[in-house]
């Protein structure tokens, strides 16, 4: 028996010494045969499912009228998804599911079958932005399960009704920009819980705007419409650029005060029977509101309450800075910081999460030496840096900066002073360790005035952290689009020349020094370009791509969103040529990108039409740039040179495209205005 049983007992996945009974072995067949069945009725499943994916976007196209040669790739030759690569354009894959739909500038017309998309159970974003589709709104209520859909820039038009989005519960991004629509603003999109962009801009919506209450809906835009009313009170705090160009908006953020007699901004035609959340009164109550002395004794005790929890939390709040200082920080340097939790709080980054096992740690090994754990260590990139240590950045002072596609970005203030950022970056667990430290030491190694160094990094496999030096005066993004003030007036033309030269060196740098990588920087926009204290920019998050997990880096990294990528597949050399270009029109401008925000691949063919368009039929240069802008003196001259530049760079046929070594020489030739840039105007 020994002699033919083992092999048998090496097969067994109990790697033990004991020989098998017949039983056993009759068993292990049995279970054998089982797992082959089982094998092969999930792959005719996948097969299966493949081929419902593939009829149910043949459908789809069925419905579409014209212009369908832009789906040539849509055929039964291949299956729409092998694991996460698309053999079908437009298609997004996820582990050989349909998470997706980018169809865009395509010419697409016809019917949208939303019946047809039903039979895709795992889609979750829709973007047919810049095509031909009109009509009425389709019935999308049928995919609850959407979290994204994008419709801007086509035809749509009449009313979209007022349920349209009744039961749509995961809707996070809404762009219906640019079409047709009338009517009133449909208030079940007041009711969505997790709805956090809302894009209504240039359509011909009417009536009262319904009373948002969602706390996270940030990026909202309803400007060019007809509406009227006041603007709810969750929305006071958006941009006044948000809602110009109405018939009639009142109430902050806008500047024209609301009549007493303005209607309140609950729906029209909404059921009136049971109060919801979004149909709450939004105007402050008026002096002439007659109030029950029983609502006065309830609203008493409910700010007695909510004070008492105010001063609770600020006692704990003190006791923990207390802390925050007993573990390093010199009291003295306190009053300057803003927040004074400590990274470890604001990052949620618990010691226990960062720590590697040491060799004591291991089985067998031995015990009792302390706790068999070290926290993991910093790595340096530079030899000129003074070093700090994992446990020093976790205790420093800190607050959020902001979030990005990757993560969260931490300013945090060290003992002696010195502030940094700490980047998450958490889509990066593809990438081994050892990679990981030569791309960094690869990255540590340039030096050059408009790249920001990165300081130190810390890996995990499933989280990196970088950590770069904090740069005082914000970033290009903040500049250009935020609000202004005295402390953060508006660039001037100088200052736009200065940081287009500076960017456009930053670029050539990296790829001078990594001729190797195809595309060098990879996420140039202005969010990633920084400006220190005399407006000189800093250019980051580049150099990327290479660690990334491949299907984020498609749908996040500004480099797949360019023609060449949506049209072919791939990126070229002349790939961060196209975002420079993109970003010499946004700097020009002052209009910012959108389509940058949308994920996946999409390119910016429109905007860029649509900002060559402004340029010939009116002035299209920022206001912001000065009384000399738009008024043909020299300045103007220049600008439109840089304009010509931008525009070559971001040609959609990469033949024709500028190459950055010529992009770079154009705009070196561009002279420095004749005002000196006054840096104190700005800081
Ligand atoms: N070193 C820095 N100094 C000052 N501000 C910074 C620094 N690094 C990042 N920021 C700012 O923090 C905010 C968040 O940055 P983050 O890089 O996380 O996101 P993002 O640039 O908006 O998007 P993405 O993740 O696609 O790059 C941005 O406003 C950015 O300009």
């Amino acid at each position: 028996m020994g002699a033919h049983a083992a092999p048998h007992v090496r097969a067994t996945p109990l790697s033990t010494t004991f020989f098998l009974t017949k039983t056993e072995r009759l068993i292990d067949i049995i279970c054998l045969n089982l797992i082959i069945l089982f094998l092969l009725s999930s792959s005719t499943i996948a097969d299966a499912s493949d081929a419902g994916a593939s009829d149910a976007l043949l459908k789809f196209k069925d419905g579409l009228s014209k212009n369908v040669d832009a789906l040539g790739s849509w055929n039964n030759s291949t299956s729409p998804c092998s694991g996460n690569y698309a053999n079908w354009i437009g298609v997004l894959c996820a582990n050989g599911d349909i998470w997706g739909l980018q169809l865009e500038n395509m010419g697409l017309t016809g019917d949208i079958d939303v019946d047809a998309l039903l039979l895709l159970p795992d889609l979750r974003t829709l973007s047919f932005m810049n095509n031909n589709f009109d009509g009425d709104f389709p019935d999308f209520y049928k995919l609850g399960a959407l979290k994204s859909l994008f419709l801007s820039n086509n035809q749509f038009s009449g009313p979209i009704p007022d349920n349209a989005f009744a039961g749509m519960a995961s809707l996070k991004k809404l762009y219906l920009s640019h079409n047709a629509f009338t009517g009133n603003v449909p208030t079940s999109l007041a009711q969505l819980p997790k709805l956090i962009e809302l894009r209504l801009e240039g359509n011909q919506f009417t009536g009262l705007l319904p009373n948002f209450q969602q706390k996270d809906l940030k990026d909202v835009n309803v400007s060019n419409n007809q509406l009227e009313g006041p603007i709810p009170p969750a929305l006071i705090n958006l941009s006044p650029a948000s809602f110009s160009g109405n018939k009639d908006l009142c109430g902050k953020p806008l500047d024209l005060v609301c009549k007493s007699s303005e209607p309140n901004p609950n729906p029209p035609n909404a059921s009136s029977d049971a109060p919801s959340p979004s149909s709450a009164p939004t105007l402050e109550i008026g002096p002439n509101k007659k109030t029950s002395p029983l609502k006065i004794a309830i609203i008493v005790i409910s700010c007695g309450v909510a004070l008492a929890a105010i001063i609770a939390l600020l006692i704990i709040c003190c006791r923990s800075r207390n802390q925050t200082l007993q573990l390093g920080r010199p009291e003295s340097s306190s009053s300057s910081y803003k927040h004074s939790t400590s990274l470890a709080a604001a990052a949620s980054l618990h010691t226990a999460s960062l720590v590697k096992p040491t060799s004591l740690s291991r089985r067998g090994s031995k015990r009792g030496s302390g706790s068999g754990a070290e926290l993991g260590k910093l790595s340096f990139v530079r030899d000129d840096r003074e070093r700090f240590d994992l446990q020093d950045l976790l205790r420093a002072s800190a607050e959020v900066l902001g979030s990005g596609n990757f993560g969260s970005s931490y300013k945090a203030v060290l003992m002696d002073g010195q502030a940094v950022v700490v980047k998450r970056f958490k889509l990066m667990n593809n990438v081994g360790r050892e990679e990981f430290h030569e791309h960094m030491r690869r990255l540590g190694r340039l030096r050059h005035p408009n790249l920001l160094p990165i300081v130190s990094y810390y890996y995990r496999k499933e989280e990196k952290l970088l950590v770069f030096d904090f740069v005082h005066n914000g970033s290009l993004a903040s500049h250009l689009h935020g609000n202004h003030s005295v402390e953060q007036p508006g660039l001037d033309w100088p200052a736009r020349l200065k940081i287009v030269k500076g960017v456009a060196r930053g670029l050539a740098h990296l790829q001078n020094e990594l001729p190797s990588l195809i595309v060098a920087h990879g996420h140039l926009k202005s969010s990633n370009v920084l400006l220190d204290e005399v407006f000189e920019p800093l250019l980051m998050d580049y150099t990327l791509a290479p660690l990334v997990n491949q299907e984020h880096a498609q749908q996040i990294l500004v480099a797949y969103k360019s023609p060449e990528y949506a049209q072919h597949g791939r990126t070229t050399k002349k790939t961060d040529v196209w975002s420079l270009g993109i970003l010499i029109l946004e700097i020009l401008t002052g209009k910012f990108p959108a389509n940058y925000l949308a994920q996946g691949t999409g390119n910016l063919a429109s905007w860029v039409d649509s900002i060559v368009k402004d340029q010939e039929t009116a002035h299209v240069f920022d206001k912001e740039m000065g009384s000399y802008a738009n008024n043909g003196n020299a300045e103007e001259e220049e600008m439109l040179r840089l304009f010509k530049i931008g525009v070559a760079c971001c040609g959609e046929d990469v033949e024709k495209r500028l190459d950055l070594k010529e992009a770079v020489e154009k705009i070196e030739q561009i002279k420095e205005s004749h005002r000196d840039f006054v840096v104190d105007d700005h800081v």
